[in-house]
């Protein structure tokens, strides 16, 4: 389970969550520009501070503001996927995905880059990469950290629309191939509800809903590992 107790101010705006979610499939967090998901995304990832509250990953305790307990980004196993997925411009995709990873030449390994449709670039240098697939490296990038949780960013938001879809099919196949659980952040739900499990709304800070997204059944159901809990 990914479990969020957070209350946290930064000027007027106030993100108060409680939420449970299973750490399967892929979850959407959507909301309108403002509702406070790139604030979640920033706490869950450790990059901000709540000023109040507990974080915890699989039981594993992140955060805990009573304990003083704040473990730092890189002791996580969270990878981050934002929306110009940095690469380096001077290494191949191959070398790319190799930097500090442990896994080159295994299973995991080739089933990543197979999944992201990534075999035919591994010699290509980024910048003659299309917008899609250098996504699609740092993504691939992020995984072979084999990390518990992949938070991604609206990743696509700056594809068009037929390299959208492509891309969003594409992280669907390397989620069910790895079964890494994603957090997908976007501000159009439109766009990942086909892709998602399960789909959380935020609205002013809280949550607003928590609903099945399209993909649900597909992999293992709520049911299955858990109920989804909320409460505002
Ligand atoms: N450092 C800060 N200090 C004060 N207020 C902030 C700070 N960072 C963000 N905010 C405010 O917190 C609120 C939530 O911002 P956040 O970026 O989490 O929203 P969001 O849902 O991710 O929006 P978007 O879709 O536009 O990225 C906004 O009202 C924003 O202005």
């Amino acid at each position: 389970m990914i479990d969020l107790r957070l209350n946290h101010r930064q000027g007027d705006f106030h993100l108060k969550v409680n939420l449970s979610l299973p750490a399967v499939g892929i979850t959407g967090l959507i909301g309108r520009s403002g509702s406070g998901k790139s604030t979640l995304f920033s706490c869950l990832a450790g990059h901000l501070k709540p000023r109040q509250g507990c974080i915890s990953l699989s039981g594993r305790p992140l955060f805990n503001s009573t304990l003083g307990l704040n473990v730092p980004p890189a002791q996580r196993r969270i990878g981050v996927v934002f929306q110009d997925g940095l690469l380096f411009p001077h290494m191949s995709v191959e070398r790319n995905l190799a930097y500090g990873s442990q896994n080159r030449g295994t299973v995991f390994w080739h089933e990543v880059i197979e999944a992201l449709d990534l075999t035919h670039l591994l010699n290509a240098r980024p910048l003659r990469l299309s917008g899609g697939e250098r996504q699609r490296v740092a993504i691939a990038r992020s995984l072979m950290a084999e990390p518990e949780l992949l938070l991604l960013d609206e990743p696509v938001s700056a594809l068009d629309p037929a390299l959208k879809a492509r891309t969003l099919d594409l992280i669907a196949k390397v989620q069910r191939q790895t079964q890494i659980p994603m957090i997908y952040i976007s501000h159009a739900p439109e766009e990942i509800r086909r892709l998602c499990h399960q789909v959380v709304t935020l609205q002013n800070g809280q949550v607003r809903s928590v609903t099945e997204g399209e993909a649900h059944g597909v992999g293992p159901t709520l049911a299955a590992v858990g109920k989804v809990t909320c409460a505002r």
